[in-house]
């Protein structure tokens, strides 16, 4: 990540608004903030693949899902956080990669600019792509800053978005069972 060129956006962006950027208070936003985007943009320097790459045999092949894994990421309409729950599920095909790993996966897409219905189906095509399973669920709700704070001010909406794969999407008693565990 460029630090320069962050801090120099961030100073920009004060002067923008009106603000002293040599003020006490101010002096360390830029550096600080840059440091912030290594976080919460760690995603743009990470790939899936080395999380789910990693697999275990396992002769049973029934519904492994991971739920209510809290999540923070940023619109990328808007830069402000979005935040909530994703919930994700395959079917595995002999092979599982670690509980952790599922978790891992939503990470290095949610700390990226992001939208929400693309951060569904990234997930799901990781899942698809490297674990080769006979099916792949996830279900995100989360809360927009940029709904809440700003714009059309609807505290408490929640956006729901989904993705099918495989199994799940030919067999609707399947997506059935997910929903019932998320519940
Ligand atoms: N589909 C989708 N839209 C998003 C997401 N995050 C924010 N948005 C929306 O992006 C849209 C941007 O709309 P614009 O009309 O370009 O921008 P705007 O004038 O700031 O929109 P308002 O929020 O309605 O004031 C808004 O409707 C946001 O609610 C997301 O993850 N997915
Ligand atoms: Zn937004």
């Amino acid at each position: 990540m460029d630090h320069k060129k962050i801090e120099e956006g961030v100073r920009l962006m004060l002067e923008g608004i009106g603000e002293d950027t040599d003020r006490e208070g101010l002096r360390e936003t830029p550096a600080r903030v840059a440091r912030m985007y290594e976080e919460i943009y760690a995603g743009m320097e990470q790939d899936a693949k080395t999380h789910l790459d990693k697999q275990f045999h396992v002769e049973n092949n029934n519904m492994v899902m991971e739920k209510d894994i809290q999540f923070y990421s940023t619109c990328e309409h808007h830069l402000l956080p979005f935040y909530g729950k994703a919930h994700v599920a395959y079917i595995p095909d002999g092979t599982v990669a670690g509980l952790s790993k599922l978790a891992r996966t939503v990470e290095v897409y949610a700390r990226r600019p992001q939208l929400q219905e693309q951060m569904t189906a990234q997930i799901a095509d990781a899942l698809e792509k490297y674990l080769h399973p006979k099916g792949v669920m996830v279900v995100i709700e989360a809360e927009h800053m940029c709904m809440t704070m700003r714009g059309v001010q609807k505290p408490g909406t929640k956006t729901v978005t989904t993705m099918v794969r495989g199994a799940f999407a030919e067999d609707y008693s399947l997506q059935q069972t997910f929903l019932q565990m998320v519940k």
